[in-house]
């Protein structure tokens, strides 16, 4: 229009509408997904480095995920890339189930979209809708069954035993879980897992107001596996410094320089692998 004449100009963006969508919508739906990026062929913000890497929606490769039914799998974090863990989305269709992870390996399903089942042979069974997730200890049998689709993440780790330490069942929700101290920080932090020491990973629930950031520019020995649920930011990374929105995700090798600055006009919400209670010798 006349009026913005001489002005540099930026799509405006039409808040309205996701005030109104379930949480973690944008996880399922990113902006930049490849129908949107049709006139802009071969673009993309994923990168792939030694210590970091970024992988963005319009890269997700979805597949059949081997021996589970109905479903496709994109997996976003594995082994071949350094780390301990998987990370992958389980896209359930209509009528699908789940497969056992592989022999004493644990596994973490958190739900992105729509609802599953879950089932096992000691309780009745639960349903899991958006925000709730499920800890699956090693060799425990267990069924994801799906009626209509939905979307999880899941993580997965050989269980590294540590004395006569046993891990549980856990069924939860991010929104039932307390807020915790964060010295010297100001995000909000709710973990997913118990902190005991019979835990060798946890979930952490991330929460940044648009402006605030992390204080401790970290170096640790920690892995992580990250999804953005909700907003958008910069991610320093080593010496990079990635625009990040919901819907993507981050493998983060142990010391690797991190840091995030949440921007925008909504929270960021992030969801985070870290390994932890075992000694790194
Ligand atoms: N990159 C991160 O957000 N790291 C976390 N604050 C953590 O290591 O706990
Ligand atoms: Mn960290």
């Amino acid at each position: 229009s006349k009026s913005d004449d001489g002005f540099c100009s930026a799509p405006s963006i039409t808040e309205s509408d996701e005030k109104t969508k379930p949480i973690y919508w944008k996880v399922t739906n990113p902006t930049l997904s490849p129908s949107h990026l049709q006139d802009l062929p071969g673009y993309t913000r994923s990168v792939y480095k030694r210590d970091h890497a970024l992988i963005t929606p319009e890269s997700h490769v979805f597949s059949p995920l081997p021996d589970w039914t109905n479903t496709l799998g994109a997996y976003l974090i594995t082994p071949a890339m350094g780390s301990h863990f998987v990370m992958y989305f389980a896209k359930m269709k209509e009528m699908s189930s789940s497969d056992l992870p592989p022999k004493d390996t644990e596994r973490l399903v958190f739900v992105v979209d729509g609802a599953v089942t879950l089932t096992n042979t000691s309780s009745s069974s639960t349903k899991l809708t958006v925000d709730s997730y499920a800890y699956l200890p090693p060799n425990f049998h267990h069924s994801l069954d799906c009626v209509e689709s939905a979307t999880l993440v899941v993580f997965e780790r050989r269980y590294e035993r540590l004395g006569s330490h046993t891990t549980e069942l856990i069924v939860g929700s991010t929104d039932k879980k307390p807020l915790l101290e964060t010295p010297g920080e100001v995000f909000e932090l709710r973990k997913l897992l118990p902190v005991s020491l019979a835990y060798d990973f946890n979930i952490h629930i991330m929460d940044f107001q648009p402006g605030e950031f992390l204080n401790v520019k970290e170096v640790h020995y920690n892995q992580h596996g990250l999804l953005l649920l909700e907003g958008q930011g910069i991610y320093r990374l080593g010496d990079n410094w990635y625009p990040v929105q919901a819907g993507d995700v981050i493998w983060m090798a142990p010391f690797v320089p991190q840091w995030y600055a949440a921007l925008g006009k909504n929270r960021s919400r992030y969801l985070l692998y870290k390994d932890v209670n075992r000694n790194p010798l």
